[in-house]
């Protein structure tokens, strides 16, 4: 029987058939889900001192996401000072024994030696140019010989570890691809778009992805098969050079890279949508720049496509921003991960435990909404550090917090929300979204037009802070 295996951030414990079978939806496994979140975050916003860092380097910018017990406790991407696997070790020390690391890249030595020492049960890849980059193009002779001494000992320390350093890629459920595509077209964000927007089309949306596409190939997948080979007999991985597997192993990363591209386009920088301050919130409120809170809502997203609920899927990811500069060494800067979640039933309770059905169903007796446990719910219960209350934490959730969640994420001292605001106002028989536009002392950013944004005739519609602080006009509360 289906075993209900979140805890959070959060991810199931065996295999594929289940995982994605679950009901009549597919759904993403554990595994696939934290390489997706650790391709994301090697794309992490830049913070200013990475900026000026941005040309061709042999240090390539990796993603990292440590999981413990089943749940995402750490989301860390390098610096230009420090790589991932330091991070790691720098932010976790020895608590990263037994854990499982996803990396975007093949850690070098310097991590790998570090993450082996520390403990880690296992250390997952995803299988293109490694850290220490092996692509000539970028490099002199003399790095290329020294990134393949790098290799050289990167599989030493492998074979002499007691931890497993492998390629992670699971196939992807039936119809995963078309799934995301549908649901991402569906979703609170493009929705929005379309209604204030009549030009936008869903060729706008494919235009957007396309974009995507091209710049997450480039950055993850190597075009050329015969250098791709190359690097993989270079990084341990002959087995991997032979058809049907290097075959199946492009065309699985292909789709992971597509599936990548179409979440991130469900929330596109497209027009002038962003997540904006509306009116009725504290107003001297210090938000996030657009591309962070994009960044953010894009991982709530993708973990969306974990969840338990056949009709649609949530997801939440708590972050906080430290106070104090001094001890931002992550490529994250001054952002840290505090915990996520999607919605699903209890942790442990077997499909046929609970009811299924929503509001449809006549019979209340049969219905989910007693049961289910939401993403901002799963977020808070499976967080992996405390709310700070001197500390600006912010939650980013893929659909408007209902009744239920709004006074939990300001009793939990959660300062921001994130969210979409297509529900806010709804009221069903078992759940509803009037609380929301009512929320005061936490800062609501709805997904909207840039309120200040000129009009046609080039006169400002309503003036606003640069970080979107809406002073006049109030475009979000739907409701
Ligand atoms: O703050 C929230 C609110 C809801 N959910 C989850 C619970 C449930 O799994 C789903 C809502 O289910 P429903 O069937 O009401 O979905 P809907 O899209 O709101 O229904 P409708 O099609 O009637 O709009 O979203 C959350 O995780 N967080």
């Amino acid at each position: 029987m289906y075993r209900s295996q979140q805890p959070a951030g959060a991810c199931s414990s065996t295999g594929t058939q289940t995982d994605s079978m679950q009901g009549q939806v597919p759904r993403l496994s554990k595994v696939n889900l934290f390489t997706l979140l650790s391709l994301w975050m090697e794309v992490f916003p830049s913070t200013k001192d990475d900026e000026n860092k941005k040309k061709p380097q042999q240090i390539k910018k990796t993603g990292l996401v440590v999981v413990r017990n089943l749940k995402v406790i750490g989301l860390h991407c390098s610096s230009s000072e420090l790589h991932a696997g330091q991070i790691a070790v720098i932010k976790h020390g020895s608590r990263l024994k037994d854990c499982d690391l996803y990396f975007s890249r093949k850690p070098c030595s310097t991590c790998l030696k570090m993450i082996v020492n520390a403990g880690v049960n296992r250390i997952s890849y995803w299988p293109s140019d490694p850290e220490m980059s092996l692509q000539q193009d970028n490099s002199s002779q003399t790095s290329i010989g020294d990134a393949r001494l790098d290799a050289k000992a990167v599989e030493r320390l492998k074979s002499n570890s007691r931890a497993h350093v492998c390629v992670l890629l699971q196939p992807l459920a039936c119809y995963m691809v078309q799934f995301v595509e549908e649901t991402s077209l569906k979703c609170d964000f493009v929705q929005k778009i379309a209604r204030m927007e009549p030009e936008f089309a869903r060729s706008t949306f494919y235009d957007y992805r396309q974009e995507r596409v091209k710049e997450y190939e480039a950055l993850f997948l190597i075009s050329s098969e015969d250098l791709h080979k190359e690097i993989l007999r270079m990084i341990g991985l002959e087995n991997l050079c032979e058809d049907p597997y290097f075959v199946c192993l492009r065309q699985n990363m292909k789709e992971l890279v597509l599936i990548l591209a179409t979440v991130a386009a469900s929330v596109p920088s497209y027009s002038d949508f962003g997540f904006y301050l509306s009116k009725t919130s504290d107003e001297n409120q210090q938000g996030l720049t657009q591309e962070m809170a994009l960044h953010c809502i894009i991982q709530a997203r993708l973990l969306a496509y974990r969840t338990e609920d056949h009709k649609i899927g949530v997801g939440a990811v708590i972050w906080a921003e430290r106070k104090s500069s001094s001890l931002d060494c992550d490529g994250t800067g001054s952002m840290y991960f505090i915990g996520c979640g999607y919605n699903a039933f209890p942790v442990g309770s077997e499909y046929a435990d609970f009811p299924h059905m929503d509001d449809n169903q006549k019979d209340r007796e049969i219905r989910k909404f007693r049961y289910i446990i939401h993403a901002e719910q799963n977020a808070i219960t499976f967080r992996c550090q405390e709310i700070k209350p001197e500390e600006q934490s912010m939650i980013f959730v893929t659909k408007c917090p209902c009744d239920e969640c709004v006074p939990l994420i300001k009793g939990a001292g959660i300062k921001q929300i994130y969210t979409g605001d297509i529900d806010s106002g709804k009221k069903k028989a078992d759940i509803s979204y009037m609380k929301f536009s009512q929320l005061r002392g936490v800062g609501r950013y709805s997904w909207q037009q840039n309120p200040h944004r000129t009009s046609p005739n080039n006169t400002t519609v309503s003036t606003a802070g640069e970080n979107g602080d809406l002073k006049n006009k109030d475009e979000d509360d739907l409701g």
